[in-house]
């Protein structure tokens, strides 16, 4: 029986995202024994970008490695990965995936996840990968929170899936989010303020003002530390998100991976509605050059990224 409730898909995507739920569910009935399994939020060593690796964030890619190579998929790019995997040589897609969103959130009982970006695979290896965002055929995250849920586009809407916990299967639960034009709320990490740019303090300092200043309303300001969470909840009551390029070393670009966390999540934000940039110029326009380069990222509904594009002008 598959994972996930087949209707709605395109068959030739099923075999993929079958595969990418059945893991999923594995994963996640891993994230809810917690501290009674084996330690998930313990160093284990540092990935190709630097970033320390977690008990979780290897398992969980090795958990996914292992399903699409059995799924028959011909490559597979990984957060944890310094190079791309090939997997079957005859395959159709291929996949990158961040296997573990939100790291510092797994000893926390926080919501983490796994975003996935699916391609038709091309030739080499590289280049399937390193193209525009708009040839992205599908994309998702699995959300490992309260519930258990998946958020999927293959370009026809976003489409919300609820694990059952009763029938271990991905059920549909919305077939078009739509993600509301203005915003209540921002999202952003503060304690980088004094690295910003002008346009992004300006943004900021507008919300913080709110209906005193000359925006109108007052906003509301949350951080979770998990893409995937802030992805969640702006998908479903709008708001804004910001990881921009900061001052601090390393951060000219942001913070965030091109390949398997920013041109996924602009690719569901934009079929629910939203608009996703990195700054100024719309994600899915773009090309990665490389595997793990990062991008400024800005996503949410529409007017407040139509006006953080204005500030930077
Ligand atoms: O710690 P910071 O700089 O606020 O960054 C938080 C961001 O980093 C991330 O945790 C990066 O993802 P990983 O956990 O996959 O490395 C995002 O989920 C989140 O938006
Ligand atoms: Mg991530
Ligand atoms: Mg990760």
């Amino acid at each position: 029986m598959p994972a996930i409730d087949p209707a709605r898909l395109p068959a030739d995507l099923l075999p993929v995202i079958d595969a990418l739920c059945a893991t999923g569910a594995a994963v996640s009935r891993i994230v809810a024994r917690g501290p009674l399994g084996q330690a998930l939020g313990a160093g284990v060593g540092e990935n190709s970008d630097g970033d320390q690796q977690k008990a979780l964030d290897v398992l969980a890619d090795e958990m996914f490695e292992a399903a699409l190579r059995q799924a028959g998929v011909k490559y597979y790019a990984s957060e944890e990965q310094e190079e791309v995997l090939s997997l079957n040589a005859s395959g159709r897609y291929a996949v990158a995936a961040d296997p573990l969103d939100g790291s510092s959130n797994i000893d926390v009982n926080v919501t983490i996840g796994t975003i996935f970006s699916v391609f038709e695979a091309k030739e080499g290896a590289n280049e399937s990968f390193l193209r525009p965002a708009s040839e992205q055929v599908a994309a998702g995250y699995i959300a490992y929170g309260p519930q258990c849920l998946l958020a999927l586009t293959w370009g026809e809407g976003t489409l919300l899936y609820v694990l059952d916990p009763e029938t271990g299967v991905f059920a549909l639960a919305d077939e078009k989010m739509a993600l509301p034009k203005a915003a209540k709320e921002f999202s952003i990490n503060s304690s980088n303020r004094r690295h910003w740019t002008a346009p992004v303090r300006a943004y900021v300092e507008e919300n913080e003002a709110g209906k005193t200043g000359g925006k109108g309303k007052d906003m509301n300001f949350r951080w979770v530390g998990s893409l995937v969470a802030e992805t969640h909840r702006i998908l479903t009551r709008g708001g804004t998100f910001l990881y921009p390029s900061d001052a601090r070393p390393g951060y000219e670009n942001g913070r965030l991976r091109m390949v398997y966390e920013v041109a996924p999540m602009a690719f569901l934000v934009e079929q629910a509605g939203g608009l996703a940039t990195d700054g100024v110029t719309p994600i899915l326009s773009l090309t990665a050059e490389q595997l793990h380069e990062r991008r400024p990222f800005v996503f949410g509904s529409a007017e407040e990224v139509e006006r953080i594009t204005a500030l930077h002008g």
